[in-house]
Parts: structure tokens; C-alpha cells; sequence
């Protein structure tokens, strides 16, 4: 695989080129680059990083520097995709804590271990965090896997301008001393290329996650530990009533099956249907609270769009891994050349199931009730003779003894499908159990451990069917300073409500000649815009639809 950094200056490539093919459609153009702006402020400051270390790396060869020198900067070039956290990074140093009056004592563990010894520290014993920081990571060289890292990866690991940091139990960055919650507090260390994972304790533990706001008034997201291994926490208050019907009514028309696999092929082990939901605003919200909540800092290239499924009567999703393996692309071990691949998910529960429709882990063997050989759950009550397929029956059955997650709207689950030291973890199987009665809706936020490689990248996109040359690539920009509601007119008195489109926001769609669309404003409800797409002027074109004021 071509190096992220490469991939993101790739795409801009490719932005570039279709922004200068079509002369024809300037005026349109010009509202796709101002759309696009945002996404390049972002890549911008991320090659920003690179351009600063080839800069430095130039200079130094001029300099005569020694090679060694060379080498480390050539390294932290190579490790873009992860200074976003060191954006957020900034000098806080002890000499702003006031140590004298509000001295600390906690222990310093490893990303994750909620139940080892750990380190003693004293905010006493030391001039700042960042000594702390390197001083503890070397420390768990000698616990960790790290003994096999030499001295010089060592020193890049550890080194809070690089990104190790530290984090409190319930997932919030400790900066300063001033930011240890109380005496006697478990800090997890997160060595620079790790992410932030929340400890485990025993089974059914409770943690509360300060990183994140509850959507829910005077409510806090609450995590309980399901089991030890795979890494699964129920969360509580993490998505609301209102969040949820707006998420469902977005995406009301679910009618693409299902894809599975990277560059999005059909496949079989899924029956269920899905929608991509990168716009509405609370999918957006939702997604942003997924970094909060995972102690990362929001960025779009690090989650893909909320994923809503929806599973009628008897759809079922077999037991998978989310990350990809090698057949995907290049590069998704994430501990190996800054390796990238999908790291945690949360899986949000959009509707109460009457029957059957639980997300079950089946290689889970420590979870409560779990006895290592019969039935510890009752299961789908109908099978196994209801469920037809036996990738089902195994886990879904009454005799299995997965682990299950029951399906409650406005509850949802956080599970990682690497572990804390960055590697696929194969205990993160997991499935959707055929639904026995009712409709079940549900979605998933993935986050990578860095950013995704670009799909092109995909080893089966070669293989992906020919574009539908009939389709007209629709953008409906809304100019207006309030809210705008997007209809597919069908004749209906009705007509197919599309999305909410907020003040100075687009819409994409792909649409066919004749169909006919209509805006309404969201409170008025009056009409302000009917577009109908016709070949001759929009195919094989981005067109712009600008909703004006
Ligand atoms: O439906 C479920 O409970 C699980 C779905 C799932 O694992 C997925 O969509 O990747
Ligand atoms: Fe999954």
C-alpha cells in the first residue's frame, strides 16, 4: 500500500482532476470546492505535519546532520496519520499544577489493564507529566511486548511530543496533574500508535465515561464490562429518543441490500439491509460523540459513515470480524507500518426486537452465566429448526453459549476489534441472530485505529461491476439560513422524504432522468424548489441544485 499520506495527496489528485475536466459546469464546480474546503483544511493540516518534517529533513541533509538525525525525522513523517493527536497535544507541564497544595498519588498501568499492579507515581515526585510518561513507558518494556522493540522505537513510543499520553479510567486525557481525578486513581498509559481502550475490571463492572456528553439531560454514557475477552461494554445514554427517530426517518428507505468487504461487495452472509448515513445531522452528532467517547480526536477519515441496518423477519448477520484482513488491502495489521484497519465499533440498538435479533459473540467463554458447556441462555426460541443456516444455529441456538447483547432501542454496545496493543483481536467475533419476530433497526460507527486507506486501494476493486452510466450525480446545496427538507416527488400527494438539509450544507444523490424532486422549508413546510433531472443536461455531470434564499 502506498504510504496514507500518499493516499490523501492521491486523492486530492483525483479531486483536483474532476474539479478541471468539466469546463462546462463552473458554476457548479465552483459550489463543490467550497464543499470540498473544509475536507482539504483538514487534509491540509495533516500534510501540514509531513511538510514541517520533510522541511526539517531537508535542511538537516543540508546541514550535514548526522544520519541518525535524518533517519528519526524521516520517521516522524512517516508517522503522519498520527499527529492529529498530537494537534490536540498541548505543553501542559507540571509547573502549572499547583503540586503543593494538591499533591496526588495513583498508579500508572498499561493501555487497558484494569486489574494489574501497575506503577505507584506522585504528582511529588515529578516536574511534569511528560517525564512521568516516559519514565512509565519504559518501565512496561518490561512487561510488555515492547522488550522486542529496540531502544530507538522505544524512545519514539514513549515520547509524549509523539503522542503517548495518558489517560484516567473513564477515558479522559490527563494533561497535568491537575486532571488526576482523585487520590489512588488508575491512569492507563497509551503509547504513541495505540489508541485509548477502556479498562477491563471483572465482569459487570461499571464505568463512567467523563470524556463524553450524554445527549440525555442530567444523564451521564454509562459503560458495564460484558467480558473479559473480546473487549464488549453495553452503553447506556449514549444515543437519544429524538437522535434515533431522526436516524430512522433519514434513512426510511432502506432498500440496498446489504454489502460486506471493503470496496463494498454483496455477499451472501448477510441478509440484512443497509444505508449510509454521512450527512444527517444525527449521524453526525453520534459520530463526533464515538470519538469523545473513545478518547479520539474527530476525524472524518477515521470513521466511515453511520451504518443503519435493518433486518426484516428472519435476516440474520453471520458471525464476522469488522476489521479486514490482508485480501482487503495493504497494510491492515495496525501495529505494523503505522497498519490501519477498523479498531472499535458501536453498535446502536434503533428499535425494540419482540424476538430473537441479539448481536452474539461466541467466542466469548467469560461472561456472566457462561459455563463452558450447555445451554446458558435460552436463546432463539424457535430454533434450531427456524433458523435455516447453520453459521446461524451454532450461535444463535439455545445450546449456544455465546455471549448476547439483547436489542433494546436507545441501548448500544462498544466493543474493540483490536486489542490493547494494537492487534486484531480474533475474540471480537461477532453475529446478528436471525430476527424472529418483529423489524429490527440498528447501526454501526466504525473508527479506525488511523485513517482509512482510500477505497482504490481495494484489492478487489478491480473486480467491482462498471459504474451505472444512466445515473445523474445530484448535489442539492442549501443557501438559505434555515433548515430545508429534501422530497423524491412519486406522484404520491405525499411524495419520499430524502434528508434534512441544513443551512449552507449539500445533499448527494444519485438520480435518474424524470425523477423529480422537491424542497420544502422544515418549519414552514412551504415549497421553495422543484428540480427534475433530465439527461441531456445533468448526465455524466456533477450537478449543482443551489436552493437559494
Ligand atoms: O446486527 C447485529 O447485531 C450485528 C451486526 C454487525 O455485526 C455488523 O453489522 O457488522
Ligand atoms: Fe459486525
Amino acid at each position: 500500500m502506498q504510504t496514507l499520506a500518499g493516499a490523501a495527496v492521491l486523492s486530492c489528485e483525483q479531486e483536483k482532476a474532476k474539479r478541471t475536466c468539466d469546463d462546462e459546469e463552473d458554476e457548479a464546480l465552483k459550489e463543490l470546492q467550497e464543499m470540498s474546503k473544509a475536507w482539504l483544511t483538514s487534509t491540509l493540516t495533516r500534510l501540514a505535519t509531513v511538510a514541517a518534517s520533510v522541511l526539517i529533513l531537508v535542511v538537516a541533509i543540508a546541514i550535514g546532520m548526522s544520519e541518525e538525525i535524518q533517519n528519526d525525522l524521516k520517521n516522524i513523517a512517516r508517522e503522519v496519520p498520527l499527529p492529529r493527536t498530537l494537534a490536540s497535544y498541548d505543553q501542559h507541564h507540571a509547573e502549572q499544577d499547583d503540586q503543593v497544595k494538591f499533591p496526588v498519588d495513583f498508579t500508572v498501568h498499561f493501555n487497558g489493564d484494569g486489574l494489574g499492579d501497575g506503577m505507584s507515581a506522585s504528582s511529588r515526585d515529578w516536574t511534569g507529566i511528560d517525564p512521568l510518561i516516559r519514565a512509565a513507558c519504559d518501565e512496561m518494556e518490561e512487561v510488555l511486548e515492547f522488550a522486542s522493540y529496540d531502544n530507538e522505537t522505544m524512545a519514539r513510543i514513549c515520547e509524549p511530543t509523539r503522542g503517548a499520553r495518558l489517560f484516567t479510567p473513564g477515558g479522559k486525557r490527563v494533561r497535568s496533574f491537575a486532571d488526576v481525578p482523585a487520590n489512588g486513581t488508575r491512569i492507563y498509559l497509551v503509547p504513541q500508535g495505540l489508541q485509548f481502550v477502556f479498562p477491563l475490571g471483572k465482569v459487570g463492572t461499571e464505568i463512567v465515561a467523563t470524556n463524553v456528553v450524554s445527549p440525555l439531560a442530567d444523564k451521564v454514557v454509562k459503560l458495564r464490562q460484558l467480558t473479559e475477552s473480546p473487549r464488549v461494554f453495553s452503553l447506556e445514554n449514549f444515543i437519544s429518543d429524538e437522535e434515533i427517530d431522526a436516524i430512522l426517518k433519514h434513512n426510511a428507505d432502506l432498500v440496498k441490500p446489504s454489502e460486506v468487504g471493503f470496496s463494498g461487495w454483496r455477499d451472501s452472509t448477510r441478509t440484512s439491509s443497509t444505508a449510509w448515513d454521512m450527512h444527517s445531522s444525527a449521524s453526525r452528532a453520534v459520530r463526533r460523540r464515538s470519538f469523545d467517547l473513545l478518547g479520539m480526536d474527530f476525524d472524518n477519515d477515521m470513521a466511515d459513515a453511520l451504518q443503519v441496518l435493518r433486518y426484516n423477519l428472519s435476516e440474520w448477520y453471520k458471525p464476522h470480524l469488522d476489521s479486514f484482513d490482508k485480501k482487503a488491502y495493504d497494510g491492515t495489521v495496525p501495529k505494523v507500518e503505522n497498519g490501519t484497519n477498523r479498531f472499535a465499533t458501536i453498535f446502536l440498538y434503533l428499535s425494540d426486537v419482540e424476538e430473537g435479533g441479539h448481536t452474539v459473540f461466541p467466542l466469548s467463554t467469560t461472561h456472566e452465566g457462561y459455563n463452558g458447556e450447555k445451554i446458558v441462555h435460552d436463546g432463539t426460541v424457535r430454533s434450531p429448526g427456524y433458523i435455516a443456516d447453520k453459521d446461524a444455529r451454532w450461535a444463535c441456538n439455545t445450546s449456544s453459549t455465546a455471549l448476547r447483547s439483547g436489542t433494546r432501542r436507545g441501548s448500544a454496545l462498544l466493543f474493540y476489534s483490536q486489542t490493547a496493543d494494537g492487534e486484531i483481536d480474533p475474540y471480537s467475533l461477532h453475529g446478528g441472530c436471525p430476527v424472529v419476530k418483529g423489524i429490527k433497526y440498528s447501526a454501526n460507527v466504525w473508527v479506525w485505529n488511523r485513517p482509512k486507506p482510500s477505497k482504490s486501494d481495494a484489492k478487489d476493486a478491480g473486480a467491482r461491476p462498471a459504474p451505472d452510466l444512466n445515473s445523474i450525480q445530484m448535489h442539492f446545496h442549501n443557501r438559505r439560513a434555515g433548515k430545508v427538507n429534501l422530497f423524491w416527488d412519486d406522484g404520491t400527494e405525499d411524495m419520499i422524504f430524502q434528508a434534512e438539509i441544513l443551512p449552507g450544507e449539500m445533499q448527494s444523490m444519485t438520480t435518474y432522468h424524470g425523477h423529480s424532486f422537491v424542497v420544502r422549508d422544515a418549519d414552514s413546510k412551504e415549497t421553495l424548489h422543484a428540480f427534475t433531472a433530465n439527461d441531456k443536461l445533468h448526465k455524466g455531470k456533477q450537478h449543482v441544485e443551489a436552493i437559494e434564499a
